[in-house]
């Protein structure tokens, strides 16, 4: 459960008063989630989201975060728009963490979404790219190519413990996407994270982009390949070429470079996120209350760009 940090009534009520948005009339922490802690909070007003950000989620990134979703908001993409409270500011002090009050979006997130809805988020995803063509200034991607062979040598032997050979396995890939990468591809700002439960739908209409704390300048098609290692494969890590098939048509537009690069950018997205979830359960005890993501989840369907 995402509630790391529990928020009193009476906190609440007291921080509610900076902003013009009514009464406090009910609030409850939101189970989704892992990174950061959210409330549904309801005012007299109407719904919003409460996010407290936890230690993953750097202080210095957060103005940053807060202007590219008021940007795509803008620029007329569902994204949610953070509150200003009656300073100007849409970012605070809450119970020792930084916090943001945020429009709350309809529409729920989907475990099993169709090949029609992933063509329809990834035509969100390619509305969302050109409309970050105007967002400065850039913001590197700290768990970009060039970060993983710092990430996986860090783990170093505990890698192992995660399941024997997965050290020789990531170094060796590691290795081969260096000499692989495709660096002159177009870029821009992405989302970088575009995973099912960070998507709110109702029926086949995209209602909302959320989480963009992962955003950064990089790779575009990067993105894409993100999005088709998470919606491009079932339960069982079995990948599905019909929903692949659906977020490239979706995306459109593709040059012929990103065509032929997307198996090596989607390795990249396999190790990316093998990487971070191995950092978390190798970080993250047994016995905590945060659900951990399988790492060997995504060396599986790395295999299956690799093999
Ligand atoms: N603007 C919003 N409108 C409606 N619901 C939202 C909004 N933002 C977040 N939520 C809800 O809160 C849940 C958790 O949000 P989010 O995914 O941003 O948390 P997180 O801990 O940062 O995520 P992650 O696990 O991807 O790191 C979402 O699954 C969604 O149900
Ligand atoms: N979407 C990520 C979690 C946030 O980076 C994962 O499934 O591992």
């Amino acid at each position: 459960m995402a509630v790391y940090t529990q928020v009193s009534a009476e906190a609440l009520a007291d921080f509610l008063t900076a902003y013009d948005v009514g009464d406090l009339v009910a609030a409850k922490g939101i189970a989704e989630g892992v990174s950061n802690s959210n409330y549904l909070v309801e005012t007299t007003r109407g719904r919003f989201i409460l996010t407290l950000y936890e230690a993953r989620t750097r202080a210095e990134d957060l103005p940053w975060f807060v202007a590219l979703m008021r940007h795509l908001a803008d620029a007329g993409l569902p994204v949610a728009r953070p509150v200003a409270a009656r300073d100007g500011g849409a970012l605070r002090r809450l119970c020792g963490r930084d916090a943001c009050l945020i429009e709350f979006l309809p529409g729920v997130s989907l475990s099993t979404p169709t090949e029609a809805q992933a063509a329809a988020v990834a035509a969100a995803m390619a509305v969302m790219h050109r409309a970050g063509e105007g967002f400065a200034p850039p913001r590197a991607n700290e768990l970009g190519q060039a970060a993983w062979r710092g990430m996986a040598e860090a783990m170093g032997p505990r890698l192992e413990t995660i399941s024997p050979g997965l050290r020789a396995r990531v170094m060796a890939e590691v290795t081969a996407l260096e000499a692989a990468w495709p660096h002159a591809l177009p870029g821009g700002v992405i989302h970088a994270d575009l995973f099912p439960d960070n998507v709110l739908m109702l029926g086949g209409r995209v209602t909302g982009l959320i989480d963009f704390y992962f955003a950064c300048n990089d790779l575009r098609a990067y993105d894409l390949a993100v999005m088709e290692t998470a919606w491009a494969f079932d339960a069982a890590d079995r990948f599905l070429p019909g929903h692949a098939a659906a977020l490239r048509a979706g995306y459109g537009g593709l040059n012929d470079a990103e065509l032929a690069a997307m198996p090596v950018l989607a390795r990249g997205a396999c190790l990316r996120f093998l990487l971070s979830r191995a950092q978390d359960w190798l970080d993250t005890p047994a016995s905590a209350l945060v659900t951990r993501k399988d790492p060997l989840s995504y060396l599986r369907r790395l295999e299956h760009y690799a093999s």
